[in-house]
């Protein structure tokens, strides 16, 4: 019998990042399980908890300590696994253990305690013994007010705070008056934000014998009762009340009658939210592998079959058949009775993708993602939870879909950035997955046509400590076509011809020529760098943040300017601040003025333009795809979005606007980013019979990533690429973890880098660590900072930041979280935040 829990606590704060101890009670003992929610008494407060360990004896004398409240879930939202990953995630990312296991669960079941009222005990008691109507013995001194909330409380068994005052907004005092005289009492209890959804459903209660003597006793008056009673006997089964009322066009009276009687049963029954239950998908059967999709699908279903845990890094060009191998090894990996999770970036969580995966699939399929409401996430999870399904399909946290014998993991586009989460847990998906998968004996799939380099590397060398993948390539289309021919236009060049356009001539030409030829084209433009802001062109003055010290965009459509970071939101100035000038100019942006320069130039063109601007709305990505599918417009025009996974039969132009734009960014993988997008975007091209061709325009025609991705040469690139890396110590070639410092003040928090920095330092230096990397020792540490950060204040808050740069298997994480957490405790100045981010993808 276990007496005792280990909770975690959802209050995020340093000192209460630790499990706290409870008495479990008997009436919970055989239902309380590792991963279990509960709400728990903490200080005066009950807050949401989840268990973590249990215990048959007692630590501590049992007087001291406080039992759980309540338990929240007959099925604990974390099977125990999740809860070891959490532990792990806090160890490796230096989180709170709180952060990782809410990270885990839907938002539905981010539960807030409510308070509830009750009537006392022995009121209760009264009103049984002598149900008169009597309500206790106390009524005489009670006016009828007071007696009719105490028997609305009793009738109900108990009320929430909020649901009451708004039942009695005038007798506020009164139900005070109640409370402070002990007749009513409060409680708190944790709430979840979404409740299962049911439906109402009716079934008979009587067969055989029993059946013909129920119907035999209508009389006249009771026609209708008999009619349902004899429906639900022919049905046989339970149907939904909506149903019986409208085919049988009876009353709910009448069935509820039936059912007093005993005749019928009405239950509500838990139903799920289907996002997708309105839409058809066509099935898809296997395709015949292609000797190359042969290959790699026998070392997968090999790991698969042997239960054996293995990480596959699958290098294939775009158009490869990357996709269909996901498809047939999750087929796989379903028969042999495990489940399967596949992790793509929420950008390319589109239709297309959804539906290559249900056609295949059906309903053995949850698809997670932020576009759905919170209701529907909550219930696909479930699906998940419950046994229901055997796929998950979603962004970055599907990682933690809660199957309970997992046995692939495929991560596609396994370079994209936005597997990293950017807010607390610091997490990236990738090296959670590969954890989950050791966990369970699974086999991980990375995909993608431009491979990262840290995952690339560490297949090469065989060197990461924390995974070491088995490259498997696909260099062939299965269609046949061909990759597309790229040709690299210098745009100095065009400066120096007279062409001032945004178009060169060759690029003109060629959306010329496909408009003559009904074909279509693709339009990409990169919009890093191109962020539209608003400039005085007589003083020179940049509309920025008052809060933030980066410029404002410029919103067409709301006609406002706004801060990205922070939210704020202002009115766009006719006249400039500064100087009064008219001549304040909206760069309007990037996509739309690209579009307006088209339409000047081919009058009549139909251009689809996809951006934030006009995918903001539910529905509208899809809707705008589909109107370009059914050849509604000759170009489209995008960022980011049009890059990624779209296969569309008539494109054989694909064009890039300004290929250098990201190249000028303060980031050591600018190259390695720019290299995957462009070689994403020529991938779109001639995906089918029709040729491609793709004209990418630069300032730069020289770079080494645009010359190699303009030649489909991954391995030249990365040649390239990692050499750069080797000589600056860079990842692959070391880790990072970037320490940010902030506070209101700007000289405080100098002072306060500067002491966190020495105490670093220190320590480093006392385990011997910190030195230059460019000695040849494998093992070493160096502490960069403090620096101003690139973006310098946010939310009015001044930020400096460290960065530790380290290689060899030193626990440098450990280091810097024990410092920080030094530096706070010695600081005590609560205005200070020190933000840890371990393998940080935006050196922001
Ligand atoms: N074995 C096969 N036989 C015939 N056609 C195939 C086969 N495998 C894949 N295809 C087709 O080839 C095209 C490209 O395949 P798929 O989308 O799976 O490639 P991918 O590598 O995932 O592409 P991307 O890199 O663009 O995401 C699709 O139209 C697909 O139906
Ligand atoms: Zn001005
Ligand atoms: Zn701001």
């Amino acid at each position: 019998m276990h007496k005792m829990a280990k909770v975690i606590v959802d209050v995020p704060s340093r000192e209460t990042d630790r499990p706290f101890d409870y008495l479990i009670p008997e009436s919970m003992s055989g239902w309380i399980e590792v991963g279990s929610r509960v709400g728990v008494p903490f200080g005066r407060r009950t807050v949401q908890g989840f268990v973590v360990s249990l215990h048959d004896q007692l630590e501590m004398d049992s007087s001291r300590m406080k039992p759980i409240d309540e338990l929240l879930d007959l099925l604990p939202p974390l099977p125990s696994d999740l809860v070891q990953l959490a532990a792990w995630m806090s160890r490796k990312y230096a989180c709170s253990m709180i952060s990782a296991l809410q990270a885990m669960i839907p938002s539905a079941l981010k539960g807030k305690a409510e308070r509830y009222i009750h009537v006392a005990d022995e009121h209760q008691r009264e009103e049984e013994r002598t149900s008169e109507g009597v309500l206790f013995n106390s009524q005489a001194l009670l006016g009828e007010a007071e007696r009719e909330i105490v028997a609305y409380i009793n009738h109900s068994g108990s009320v929430t705070m909020a649901h009451l005052s708004a039942r009695y907004p005038d007798r506020i005092e009164v139900i005070k008056n109640l409370l402070g005289q002990g007749i009513l009492f409060e409680s708190q209890a944790i709430k979840d934000r979404v409740r299962k959804k049911t439906v109402k459903t009716v079934a008979a209660a009587v067969s055989g014998e029993a059946a013909k003597e129920a119907l035999a006793s209508f009389g006249g008056k009771a026609r209708r009762q008999r009619e349902v009673l004899e429906f639900l006997l022919e049905v046989g089964a339970p149907l939904s009340m909506k149903e019986v009322l409208s085919t049988l066009r009876v009353t709910a009276g009448t069935v509820k009658s039936l059912a007093d009687k005993g005749y019928a049963t009405i239950e509500d029954v838990e139903v799920f939210r289907d996002p997708y239950q309105d839409r058809h998908f066509k099935a898809t059967k296997p395709l015949e592998r292609t000797p190359e999709q042969e290959d790699v699908y026998r070392y997968l279903t090999e790991t698969l079959d042997d239960h054996r845990h293995g990480v596959f890094l699958l290098h294939g060009v775009t158009g490869s058949g990357k996709t269909e191998v996901y498809l047939q090894t999750i087929e796989r990996c379903i028969s042999l009775g495990r489940q399967a999770i596949v992790l793509v970036p929420e950008i390319s969580l589109t239709p297309q993708m959804v539906e290559r995966f249900k056609g295949r699939f059906g309903s053995k399929v949850a698809v997670m993602h932020s576009r759905l409401s919170t209701g529907e996430r909550y219930d696909e999870w479930r699906k998940i939870r419950e046994g229901r399904v055997q796929v998950a399909i979603g962004a970055r946290s599907a990682v933690f879909a809660p199957f309970a014998d997992l046995g692939l993991i495929v991560m596609d586009e396994e370079h994209e950035t936005s597997y990293k989460q950017e807010e607390t847990p610091k997490y990236h998906a990738r090296d959670v997955a590969v954890e989950r998968a050791r966990q369970h004996g699974a086999a991980v799939i990375l995909g993608s046509a431009t491979p990262s380099l840290e995952s690339y590397h560490a297949a090469r060398s065989q060197s990461n400590d924390h995974f070491a993948p088995m490259i498997l390539e696909m260099n062939q289309r299965p269609s046949g076509s061909r990759l597309p021919g790229v040709h690299i236009i210098d745009m100095r060049e065009e400066l120096r011809e007279g062409n001032r356009s945004m178009f060169s001539r060759a690029l003109h030409q060629g959306i010329a020529q496909r408009i003559e030829r009904g074909e279509q084209t693709v339009l990409f433009l990169n919009r890093r760098g191109y962020s539209t802001f608003v400039m005085c062109r007589t003083c020179g003055y940049v509309a920025g943040c008052p809060e933030c010290d980066i410029s404002l965009t410029y919103h067409q459509k709301s006609d406002n300017l706004r801060c990205h970071y922070c939210g704020y939101a202002t009115p766009a100035p006719s006249v400039c601040p500064e100087c009064q000038s008219e001549h304040i100019r909206y760069f309007g942006t990037g996509t739309q003025r690209v579009e307006g320069e088209l339409s000047k130039l081919f009058p009549g063109i139909r251009v689809i333009r996809m951006d934030v601007d006009t995918t903001s709305e539910k529905g509208a990505h899809e809707r705008l795809l589909q109107a370009f599918r059914d050849k509604k417009g000759d170009v489209l025009l995008g960022t980011q979005m049009v890059a990624k996974g779209l296969d569309f039969p008539d494109v054989t132009l694909v064009g890039v606007i300004a290929a250098d734009t990201a190249l000028n960014f303060p980031d050591f993988r600018s190259a390695e980013k720019t290299f995957q997008l462009l070689t994403q975007v020529a991938g779109r091209a001639g995906r089918h019979q029709l040729p491609g061709e793709v004209y990418i325009q630069t300032y730069m025609p020289e770079h080494y990533s645009i010359i190699h991705s303009s030649r489909h040469d991954y391995h030249s690139f990365v040649r390239e690429e990692l050499q750069h890396r080797r000589t600056l110590h860079y990842p692959p070639y070391s880790r990072l973890i970037l320490v940010t410092l902030s506070h209101e003040q700007l000289p405080v928090l100098l002072r306060m880098a500067e002491n966190f920095a020495s105490e670093l330092r220190g320590r480093a230096q006392r385990l011997g660590w910190y030195g230059d990397l460019d000695r040849l020792t494998p093992e070493a540490l160096d502490i960069l900072g403090p620096v101003a950060s690139p973006l310098p204040r946010i939310k009015n808050r001044y930020r400096f930041q460290c960065m530790v740069k380290y290689r060899g298997d030193l626990d440098a994480v450990t280091l810097v979280r024990e410092t920080s957490a030094a530096t706070m405790d010695q600081l005590r100045d609560a205005s200070l935040q020190i933000s840890i981010d371990v393998d940080p993808q935006m050196l922001m």
